[in-house]
């Protein structure tokens, strides 16, 4: 953001005009942090392939975290597709963190699809169909093509209008486009049809774009680097100027994942079967049903371009939490669908013991059953104890920009150690409101201890409600 500071005159101005204040930077804005925010990845030490007591903003879970660490070079080897890992251990030990640190450690060219079970009792659609479609985003395509492209630094963007006969006001005639290269510049006039896919990009002049040759795509790279120092923060991806020609043989590299495939697949226009077309096609929304025909096409098609290859399948993790909320039925279909070639990883998290499995009368350890749970890796995870909690909310305290008294933190601590984690990091941000109302910025011991007399846990909570329950028996036994 240009942050525009109006100087003070120096006093020249007359008494007539206002004053010119200098503006003040707005103060930081506090942005809401995720819950895991403070997680960079699964902290493993290269020497020994082993984690770290401390690392990536994890703490502890040692044992955990190897094994996810094992799980991510199996998947890296492509020797994980369409195994499943089960993530155990009681609330707030970092299963979910796990997951997500894995997925970090993966990078952005493997997909990670995360997925509550609950999502699948759709009444849209079938629970197969959400767990179908959440596999099939789960399984990227690396598309490689060579392509005649005009590519070049914006230099010119002059959309041309012509008046209508019908008086329906000006329409776009034609748009010109002005591409610069460290070699020779090019004036494009192109279709008006373009323009959309120009204004959707926010391309500008100054920025680097490539246009395909025979599709008209336009792809916005980045903005050039000969503008970098315009801003004082780098709110964009900044590219060297393209060398050569503006006309130009490109390697274009796309990610898409099946689903995607299958949702342009489905799309009416445009050739049928072609993956290269198909994934040019990616843009204009789609609404129509996709059948397991189509897929099965899709997949057809893909195998052929992976042969050919043009293309290299990218097998990612499907993370699906709580997973004892799915029922017998969409284990039934998960058996099947981790079986078929194109299939993920499949990463379960739950927090429950032996518990119901749901849409049969028999329990089940973590309401997963026998046959399901035969299939998994179970990688358990531990409580913690009162100093790695010290550290997990050090790390929270830091990413939340918070900071405590010492006898604050420490009342803070115990509660996380002997009530729970969750609880304790739950309370950071109350405290923090607590403290600014005293107008303090550091977090007071008064200022926790209100705030474990205001929000109860999890514990304290079943304890009232039995003990109510317990009355109303008493009560009505009378
Ligand atoms: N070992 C750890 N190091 C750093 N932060 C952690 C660790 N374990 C948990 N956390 C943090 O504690 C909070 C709760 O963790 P998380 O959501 O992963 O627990 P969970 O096991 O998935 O809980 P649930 O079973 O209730 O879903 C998150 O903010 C997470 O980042």
């Amino acid at each position: 953001m240009d942050m525009e500071i109006d100087e003070p005159t120096n006093g020249t101005s007359s008494s007539r005009l206002a004053p010119i204040e200098e503006v003040k930077p707005t103060p930081k804005q506090i942005k809401r942090i995720a819950a895991h925010s403070h997680v960079k990845g699964l902290g493993i030490d290269p020497e020994t392939n082993e984690a770290l007591p401390e690392g990536a903003g994890f703490v502890g879970q040692i044992a955990a975290r190897t094994a996810a660490s094992i799980i991510v070079d199996m998947i890296r080897m492509k020797s994980m597709a369409g195994r499943a890992v089960l993530l155990a251990g009681p609330p707030a030990t970092g299963k979910t963190a796990i997951a997500l640190a894995m997925s970090h450690e993966l990078g952005d060219g493997v997909p990670f699809v995360p997925l509550v079970a609950s999502e699948v009792f759709s009444s849209e659609v079938k629970k197969t169909e959400v767990l179908m479609r959440s596999f099939r985003r789960a399984i990227g395509l690396r598309v490689k093509e060579t392509k005649d492209v005009y590519e070049g630094e914006v230099t010119e963007l002059t959309p041309v209008e012509t008046s209508e006969n019908s008086g329906l006001g000006k329409t776009i005639s034609h748009l010109l486009i002005g591409l610069k290269t460290a070699k020779g510049s090019k004036q494009l006039k192109l279709d008006p049809s373009i323009y959309d896919s120009i204004l959707k990009q926010r391309v500008e002049v100054g920025d680097v774009i490539y246009i395909e040759a025979n599709s008209g795509i336009v792809k916005r790279v980045g903005r050039c680097d000969v503008y970098a120092s315009e801003f004082d923060l780098e709110a964009d991806e900044f590219v060297p100027m393209p060398k050569g020609d503006v006309r130009k043989s490109k390697d274009i590299v796309q990610n898409v994942s099946l689903h995607d495939l299958d949702l342009a697949n489905s799309r009416p226009q445009g050739r049928q079967g072609d993956v290269t077309n198909i994934v040019s096609q990616l843009m204009a929304p789609k609404k129509t049903e996709v059948t397991d025909r189509l897929r099965s096409e899709i997949n057809k098609v893909v195998n052929e371009y992976i042969e050919s290859g043009v293309a290299e399948l990218m097998p990612g993790v499907l993370f699906i939490d709580e997973v004892h909320m799915l029922d017998v039925e969409c284990f039934t279909y998960l058996y099947r669908a981790l079986e078929s070639p194109m299939a993920p990883v499949v990463v379960f998290a739950t927090n429950r013991g032996t518990t119901t499995v749901r849409g049969l009368d028999d329990k089940a350890p973590h309401g997963i059953p026998p046959e399901m749970l035969d299939r998994l890796m179970i990688i358990p995870t531990m409580k913690y104890n009162e100093e790695d909690v010290r550290k997990i909310l050090a790390h929270r305290t830091e990413a939340e920009n918070v900071q405590f008294d010492e006898k604050a933190f420490d009342l803070l601590s115990r509660v996380g150690s002997e009530k729970s984690l969750r609880y304790a990091l739950q309370l950071i941000a109350p405290a923090r409101l607590c403290a600014q109302t005293c107008g303090r910025e550091i977090i007071d011991l008064v200022d926790v201890e209100r705030c474990t007399k205001l929000f109860m846990d999890r514990s304290e909570s079943l304890q009232k409600a039995e003990e109510a329950q317990k009355r109303l028996a008493e009560k009505n036994s009378k």
